[in-house]
């Protein structure tokens, strides 16, 4: 795990911008990410939530404003740069080799973060194999280590994602809609893991996330996006009471996001 300045935030974004010929998808966004904080980034759609996330891994270079990831100035840097640093991202779709086992995808995945080479991989194999049991484990996939990916459920290929993440030790994770395809109760499973991560492992999690359910329980705390801008930031009792975000979600109705009818996307 990379360091961080005692006390200072993981991640510090200022003022960061970008538009799309005449579209503003973000604009003047600005927030700060603590150690062991699960935050959430939410808005209906178009409201420049995958915008912003491209932005902070460096798939996107920002018009305007900075991103400080502990301590250094990142902005504009590459993903693989800022992924060396422990800035990890996992993606709506899963990104996983699905003809390789269970474990060696983890293994892969250590000895990427150990910068060795991809034809040491037979040598590594041995070497790796307790590291990468111990980080299966801590994802509940211990008992399907030797299987092969393919087989998988969607809800076991998103643990095992989160397993290879992890394996960069990864000071913080951006999760682009972790729980996108999942049923409802594999939802508010996964999201409980990667919660106990954070609290466990003093790990950052940043999030997008549509199913308010997740949301609310989960989140320590919850940024809100409409076209491009932050219109509210609190807690879960904050960000359901706030009437602008009720207006976003409901087009100035009463009911509270939360509710099946708030929902951006089915
Ligand atoms: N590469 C691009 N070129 C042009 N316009 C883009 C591009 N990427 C995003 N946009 C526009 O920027 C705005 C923000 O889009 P973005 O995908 O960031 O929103 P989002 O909140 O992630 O939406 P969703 O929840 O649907 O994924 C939208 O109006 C979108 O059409």
């Amino acid at each position: 795990m990379s360091t961080t300045p005692a006390d200072g935030p993981v991640l510090e974004v200022s003022g960061l911008s970008k538009s799309f010929g005449g579209n503003h998808a973000v604009r003047e966004v600005s927030f700060a990410l603590g150690a062991s904080e699960l935050l959430a980034l939410i808005g209906p759609n178009g409201a420049g939530k995958t915008t912003c996330f491209n932005m902070l891994n460096g798939q996107l270079r920002p018009d305007r404003g900075r991103v400080v990831f502990c301590g250094r100035d990142i902005t504009g840097m590459r993903p693989r740069e800022a992924w060396r640093l422990g800035l990890g991202r996992t993606f709506q779709i899963t990104a996983t080799f699905p003809s390789m086992t269970v474990i060696e995808n983890v293994q892969i995945a250590l000895i990427s973060h150990e910068r060795k080479s991809y034809e040491l991989f037979s040598a590594a194999r041995r070497q790796g194999r307790a590291e990468a049991e111990a980080l299966l484990d801590r994802v509940g996939m211990a008992g399907a280590a030797d299987r092969h990916c393919a087989e998988l459920a969607y809800g076991d290929l998103k643990r095992l994602e989160l397993a290879v993440a992890l394996a960069n030790r990864p000071r913080l994770l951006l999760m682009d809609e972790p729980t996108a395809g999942m049923a409802p109760a594999a939802r508010v499973e996964l999201m409980a893991l990667a919660a106990r991560i954070v609290a466990e492992e003093g790990v950052s999690i940043l999030f997008t996330e549509h199913d308010m359910d997740v949301v609310f329980r989960h989140a320590h705390r919850i940024l809100v996006l409409n076209r491009g801008e932050i219109i509210a930031e609190g807690s879960a009792e904050a960000i359901r009471a706030d009437a602008r975000v009720r207006e976003v979600y409901l087009g100035g109705g009463t009911q509270e996001p939360g509710a099946e009818e708030a929902r951006p996307h089915a």
